[in-house]
């Protein structure tokens, strides 16, 4: 008699049917992707081409292309470009509710939005922007000078500084309330720019992996309410401080309008305008009390970190270049007459050693050194003589772009010069031309930077005004070590890779050379106890050394700290170094060929590549790439096909 098919046997005969339609789907689309696709001429490495991985050649995913050439920047970002923003932008609004001009991908929508946001940072408002940053720089110069003499300060962490300005400056004008992070009391707010940091380093590997269109379906259907719960006290901290600054700002201009108060008696700050800003469809005001929240809140995300990049990056380039520096303190002293005449102006805009070390510094280190993701709109659209369909996301690599020998032929030294035409430099008009065709920090067409004339007048009051008042140097204590100290002077990338080579390598001689003396320095039998002891050595110290290491980072150069301690060592070596070092004889050391045999060097090496990719996974996870992207996923993925096989 026929027994009736058991439901384990079903359910054997579907998990069968699942996994093989799986593995046909994958192996399909990777040969349509690999072969078929119209994007399959394209460059790019082979996990990129076909699985949507991110690299940062042109080919970055399966359906994406990078280009890195001047003539590619309109057809992508120019008013006429057949694209609009991708859904990468989609991600990042907090809720429904909190939606901004940045992150509205529709092109008509955006372009309503943006003719608004274009009146609210009209001239007028951007010279009344002017009062409020002259009133932080400043006091910003002030807290820094505090030697209270002419000598030298102690070294300033240049990133933290800057950026505590910014947000400063920033938030006065947004939500008229500095969140004071420059004064040097502890406040709640200081960690805010690393948390907004954080959250970007958190959630840009999303908007690169494949799973970015199931997080944008999925934001509005419960994932933003999760997230908001999640999210840690001092952005809870954050919001509440906004959305409370923003309230009074509201009842304020409220107020302000029902008593028909005169302008000059008002404050006329960014959201004063953004407030009073029309739509001019309707003559009606242009935003509900949300959308007020959001743009008021987009301005601090676009304005704050790009300009404190801007601002930092040109203090850790002009202190490790002196001619550049003293060429530019000439410059501004002499111009001005007085610190405080530094402002908007004529007199600014004519100093152009200044503007060309700030595009120097804005070069080396973008802001933004990523694509700015653009889908492709129906009919197709062409960039640089290739047709690229409907749905292919295109952007422009920007890092790559500003450090592309054929157009800057030397991209990694800082240089100043080459932005200013002169017969004695040899720097030609064309020369000029086709770097500021590769150099568009704020963008171009109808997405581009709004707030880029504040920016500007924000980033060169700052440092005419501090280099008037101050002298700046490298901090002292920056580059001791051999190749540490290459590193922390190096002038080029190509160094700084040539002496993170001489670093690295030193580094696991570190590791590997104790095993290696100890069976030099001591008798056979106690081995065991000198290899426990190092072995201990090493416990500790990769215990407490990232909790020291990270302390210590907060206040002083980790480099400094470690010379005392180098010196340290090789005394007590040289002191307790056993008078028969080395202990066992050169007879001894023979190599026993007979016994490379007994190696299996197929499961060795599964060991080696399954403890890799476990290893890159956890190292990447949560800091480079989230725990949820596809990275990361597919790190695991392999490390777990590698058991079977070793086993
Ligand atoms: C050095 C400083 C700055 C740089 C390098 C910079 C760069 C950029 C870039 C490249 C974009 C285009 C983004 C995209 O298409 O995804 C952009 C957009 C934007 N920026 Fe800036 N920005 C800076 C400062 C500022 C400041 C100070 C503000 C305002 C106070 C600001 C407000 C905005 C806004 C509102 C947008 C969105 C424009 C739109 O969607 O139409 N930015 N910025």
């Amino acid at each position: 008699m026929e027994l009736p098919i058991s439901f384990f046997q079903i359910l054997d005969h579907w998990l069968l049917i699942s996994f093989t339609s799986i593995i046909c789907y994958f192996i399909s689309s990777a040969i349509y992707n690999l072969y078929f696709s119209p994007l399959a001429k394209f460059p790019g490495p082979f996990w990129a081409k076909i699985s949507g991985l991110p690299s940062c050649t042109f080919r970055f995913r399966h359906n994406g292309v990078l280009f890195a050439s001047p003539t590619a920047y309109p057809s992508i970002y120019g008013t006429r470009a057949n694209v609009k923003r991708g859904k990468f932008y989609e991600v990042w609004p907090r809720n429904p509710q909190n939606h901004n001009t940045l992150s509205t991908t529709d092109r008509m929508v955006h372009a309503r939005k943006r003719r608004i946001l274009n009146s609210v940072f009209s001239e007028k408002a951007v010279r009344s922007a002017e009062s409020f940053i002259i009133k932080h720089v400043d006091r910003w110069n002030q807290i820094l000078d505090d030697s209270g003499s002419n000598d030298w300060t102690e070294s300033k962490n240049m990133t933290i500084q800057t950026e505590s300005l910014v947000f400063d400056i920033m938030g006065d004008l947004a939500f008229g309330r500095s969140f004071e992070i420059k004064e040097k009391a502890e406040n709640q707010f200081k960690v805010i720019p690393h948390t907004i940091a954080s959250y970007m380093q958190f959630m840009y590997p999303i908007t690169q992996s494949p799973m970015l269109d199931t997080w944008v379906w999925l934001k509005p259907r419960g994932l933003d309410t999760i997230l908001d719960k999640l999210s840690p006290k001092e952005v809870k901290d954050y919001y509440a401080f906004v959305d409370a600054s923003v309230l009074e700002r509201t009842k304020q201009e409220e107020e302000a309008l029902r008593k028909k108060t005169e302008e000059n008696d008002i404050r006329t700050d960014m959201f004063h305008y953004l407030f009073n800003a029309k739509n001019p469809e309707t003559g009606k005001p242009a935003y509900s009390p949300d959308e007020l929240n959001a743009e008021a809140n987009l301005l601090i995300i676009a304005g704050a970190d790009t300009t404190s990049i801007a601002l930092c990056s040109f203090f850790f380039y002009i202190s490790r270049n002196p001619q550049a520096y003293h060429k530019l303190v000439h410059e501004i002293r002499q111009t001005f007459n007085s610190a405080d005449e530094i402002q908007g102006g004529m007199k600014l805009w004519s100093c152009t050693y200044m503007r060309a070390c700030l595009d120097e510094a804005m070069r080396m280190t973008p802001a933004g050194p990523s694509e700015l993701i653009r889908q492709v709109l129906p009919g197709g659209t062409d960039i640089d003589g290739h047709f690229i369909p409907e749905g292919v996301m295109v952007g422009i690599a920007h890092w790559a772009i500003l450090h592309s020998e054929d157009v800057f032929g030397d991209p990694s030294v800082y240089r100043p010069e080459r932005w200013i035409v002169d017969d004695t430099t040899g720097v030609t008009t064309e020369d000029v031309a086709l770097a500021q065709s590769a150099f568009q920090p704020f963008s171009m067409g109808q997405g581009n930077c709004v707030g880029q004339k504040l920016a500007m007048l924000e980033l060169l009051i700052t440092i005419g005004r501090t280099l008037y008042r101050m002298d700046i140097r490298m901090a002292p204590d920056d580059s001791l070590g051999t190749a540490s100290g290459g590193c922390g002077g190096a002038q080029t990338t190509n160094q700084l890779i040539v002496f993170r080579v001489f670093q690295g390598l030193g580094g696991s001689g570190l590791l590997a050379l104790p095993f290696a003396i100890i069976p030099e320095m001591v008798e056979t039998r106690r081995y065991p106890l000198y290899v426990s002891f190092t072995a201990l050595a090493f416990v500790l110290g990769f215990l407490f050394g990232p909790l020291f290491g990270g302390e210590e980072g907060h206040k002083v150069k980790l480099n400094t700290s470690s010379l005392p301690i180098a010196v340290m060592n090789l005394a007590l070596l040289i002191i307790f170094i056993p008078a028969g070092f080395p202990n066992i004889k050169s007879k001894q050391r023979t190599i026993q060929f007979k016994k490379l045999k007994e190696i299996d060097y197929i499961r060795s090496t599964l060991v080696f590549t399954t403890s890799g990719l476990i290893v890159s996974a956890l190292q990447e996870a949560g800091t480079a790439y989230a725990w949820s992207s596809a990275l990361v996923i597919a790190l695991f993925i392999l490390a777990g096909l590698c058991i079977p096989i070793f086993l």
